[in-house]
């Protein structure tokens, strides 16, 4: 229960597996749902010389000098919420975390009606990208998630006792996606306050799924509870895995039952750290509800006051889209009258 485990969800991914063989992987993913919230995945069939080919260039993209990089930056990108920003320019409970990256989305072309609405987070990404290759490689990229999303999500579903289609038919025909290249730059542990400085603060992801993943470094850690008790566990790099959790929507949805777990990260490679978090979410203009299932008869108590952000996550109204951007503000302050 203390430890993230590991799942190997080939018979989610393989069109020709057993029920049975994707029942049992939905058992395992259910499980760890409802313990930690976390789990890696191996078996997911993403392509590994892709995955290669976007860490090179995207290592690439970070090496070079800031005024380079800040030819793609945020405020370009507008409502749409795309493109780089620098160190120190995204906020986690209100406290700037120490590494740099790059937003991305779905592609959509300018004509799209949500883009010429002025929908925020809706729009093209800041392409073209150096290194050349980088922004063909983030699209497939992001592609080879979106499968492996749905695939995910089906084991999620299996396991609530829901049809297997269950999420991918009312909640995300046309998921929101998305996708961040992050860069954390090596430093010391604490400020000169004695204060840890954080790669990315304690959280919660928002949505329903991340799908992330890490380099070499390590640094990533995940609240556990066990019989009230709280610890940091560490989740190591794993050769070929991602790591999977849980995130808020996906919580309310289950009325507590699958976690939303808090996690952080400190870079102590001594070296930058590169991971690349995919978010996989319902579709904007989804009205979302709690899922009635008999698999869910064991929903349990608000937490809301234990929780970093003392947020409820079982109060919810409205569309994820409204939900959403409820959340961009307080961690991009200088975009907020831009994006609302
Ligand atoms: O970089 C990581 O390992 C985690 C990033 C993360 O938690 C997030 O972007 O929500
Ligand atoms: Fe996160």
């Amino acid at each position: 229960m203390d430890t993230v485990p590991l799942i190997d969800v080939r018979a989610l991914v393989d069109p020709t597996s057993s029920p049975l063989a994707r029942r049992e992987v939905a058992a395992r993913m259910g499980a760890a749902c409802r313990n930690t919230g976390f789990f890696y995945v191996v078996g997911h069939g993403v392509d590994v010389g892709l995955q290669t080919r976007l860490e090179v260039l995207a290592r690439d993209f970070f090496a070079r000098p800031e005024e380079e990089k800040q030819r793609v930056r945020m405020a370009l990108g507008g409502r749409a919420w795309r493109g780089f920003f620098p160190v120190g320019g995204e906020l986690t409970s209100g406290r700037p975390d120490r590494k740099e990256g790059l937003y991305f989305g779905t592609e959509l072309p300018p004509d799209d009606p949500r883009v010429r609405a002025g929908t925020p987070l809706h729009g093209p990404n800041l392409f073209p990208l150096e290194p050349e290759g980088l922004g063909g490689a983030v699209l497939a990229y992001m592609a080879a998630l979106t499968s492996l999303g749905h695939s995910l999500m089906s084991g999620i579903a299996l396991s609530l006792d829901l049809e297997a289609d269950f999420f991918a038919t009312r909640y995300m025909a046309d998921p929101t996606v998305l996708f961040r290249i992050f860069n954390y730059p090596p430093g010391p542990e604490v400020d000169a306050q004695g204060l840890p400085v954080w790669g990315v603060g304690e959280h919660t992801d928002y949505g329903v799924l991340t799908i992330l993943k890490q380099d070499d470094a390590g640094g990533l850690q995940v609240k556990t509870r066990q019989d009230g008790q709280t610890r940091w566990v560490d989740a190591p790099p794993v050769e070929d895995a991602f790591v999977c959790n849980i995130g808020d929507m996906l919580d309310r949805m289950t009325r507590g039952v699958y976690r939303s777990t808090p996690h952080r990260v400190l870079n102590r490679a001594g070296r930058d750290r590169l991971s690349l978090p995919f978010f996989f979410d319902p579709d904007w203009t989804a009205e979302v509800r709690a899922i009635d299932s008999p698999a869910l008869k064991d929903a349990g108590a608000d937490d809301h006051a234990e929780r970093w952000d003392r947020q409820s996550v079982h109060r919810f109204e409205g569309t994820y889209g409204d939900y959403l951007l409820g959340k961009v503000g307080k961690v991009f302050p200088d975009l907020r009258a831009e994006v609302l």
